[in-house]
């Protein structure tokens, strides 16, 4: 891949394909770790002389034009990370976007309105995706891929701007990259990965692959519950991917077949309600009641997954293990935060949630060997697969 320093860009419109896709309430940014992640390129290009035009997703409007899933709050931030505002358009590819393209002077940087509100970004359809694409690459002349988090998504701006503009791989992808490849190539062993969050249904589709590189799989959060119930287990309200359930039993053969350990909650913390003030008991993964829901691991989960990362030389961890953004039920993240860092392992976090949790829990960074901003992207990488957005830098 090529990087940022074998372009000209001085005077020249440079599109930054970002991963900005923060957690907001309402519009207040609560874990800003991707835009922070973001800045070095962005800024890198500006102090150059280029005309930077950030282009980003946020959320899953799915096409559609949503004022909660807007850009707005994120391109403030952005502004008071550079020290410099940032121009922000109100649409992506319209009026809005060329003019605000059309008035930067070099050195100045817009950010486009959510990319995921044109129906073209995510279309799998080749036509309207390369159509939408044609329209992006138009507001530039040259192209930065450096929204890791997105580079597993085959969308227009990750996948099909780059192969119509000149292109080079922004410095947080690089970084990325050059940190993964290390868990790829012969990782020390024991090799550990634990599984979280609530992407359940994306994230299901990488354990396949993972069950011949890892020793060990540890499952917990929103992924924990399809496993239970393939098992036979009830687990009330809980999140669970219905369709997939033959799916995880075909997992769960396979890992037994290839001796790899698959360890799964043994308790949860059971809430009435999805809510911050639910009222919750502690109860055996085996015995969810119906009208409960698990919201995190339970105290004898947590020190059986801290048991089963003490002797691992190498972890990858996405997803939380439980809602960590209520207080109530952190616990069980915090437990699997602190255990990885106490492992002396070479450890990797990964996910936008997983290290704003880090973060929100007052956990130290530097007890990670790296924080990646990539959930999905990081997995994927993981796996083995040939990943769009990194493909189409390669070209
Ligand atoms: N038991 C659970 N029930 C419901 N939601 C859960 C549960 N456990 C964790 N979560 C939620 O999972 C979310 C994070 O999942 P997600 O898969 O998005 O992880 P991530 O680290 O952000 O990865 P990515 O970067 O791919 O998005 C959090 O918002 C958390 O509240
Ligand atoms: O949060 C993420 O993992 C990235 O921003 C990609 O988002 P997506 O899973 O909605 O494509």
């Amino acid at each position: 891949m090529q990087t940022i320093d074998s372009l000209d860009v001085k005077g020249r419109r440079v599109l930054v394909r970002a991963d900005l896709n923060v957690p907001l309430d309402g519009d207040v940014i609560t874990d800003d770790g991707r835009i922070r992640a973001s800045v070095p390129t962005i800024a890198a290009l500006a102090e150059r002389g280029a005309r930077v035009v950030v282009c980003a997703h946020l959320g899953r409007p799915k096409g559609k034009v949503a004022p909660q899933f807007s850009l707005t709050p994120v391109a403030a931030r952005l502004g008071e990370l550079l020290g410099h505002p940032v121009a922000f358009a109100s649409d992506v590819v319209g009026d809005s976007a060329r003019t605000t393209v059309d008035g930067l002077a070099d050195g100045e940087v817009a950010l486009l309105e959510n990319l995921r509100f044109e129906p073209g970004e995510e279309s799998k359809d080749d036509e309207v995706r390369g159509a939408f694409a044609d329209r992006l690459a138009a507001l530039a002349e040259l192209y930065v891929g450096d929204g890791f988090g997105a580079v597993h998504r085959k969308h227009a701006s990750v996948y099909d701007v780059p192969k119509r503009l000149p292109h080079a791989a922004g410095g947080l992808v690089v970084a990325e990259v050059e940190v993964l490849k290390k868990l790829t190539e012969q990782p020390a062993r024991p090799y550990v990965v634990v599984l979280g969050g609530a992407k359940v249904s994306d994230k299901l589709g990488v354990i396949a692959n993972l069950l011949g590189k890892v020793d060990r799989l540890v499952v917990g959060g929103g992924m924990a519950y399809t496993f239970l119930k393939a098992q036979g287990h009830e687990v009330g309200n809980s999140l669970l991917q219905e369709d997939q359930l033959d799916q995880v039993r075909g997992f769960i053969a396979e890992a037994d077949k290839r001796g790899v350990e698959l360890v799964l909650p043994v308790d949860v913390l059971a809430a009435t309600t999805f809510a911050e003030d639910a009222p919750f008991e502690v109860v055996e993964a085996t015995a969810i009641p119906a009208d409960r829901e698990g919201l995190d691991i339970g105290p004898k989960t947590r020190e059986l997954f801290a048991g089963k990362l003490a002797d691992a030389a190498t972890v990858f961890w996405n997803g939380p293990m439980g809602v960590f953004e209520f207080d109530a039920f952190s616990g069980g993240t915090r437990a699997v935060a602190e255990a990885l860092i106490a492992s002396g392992a070479f450890t990797v976090v990964g996910g936008g949630d997983s290290a704003a949790a880090v973060r929100k829990l007052g956990l130290p960074e530097d007890g990670f060997s790296h924080i990646s901003t990539g959930g999905g992207a990081s997995l994927e990488y993981l796996e083995g697969k040939t990943l769009p957005g990194l493909a189409a830098l390669e070209d």
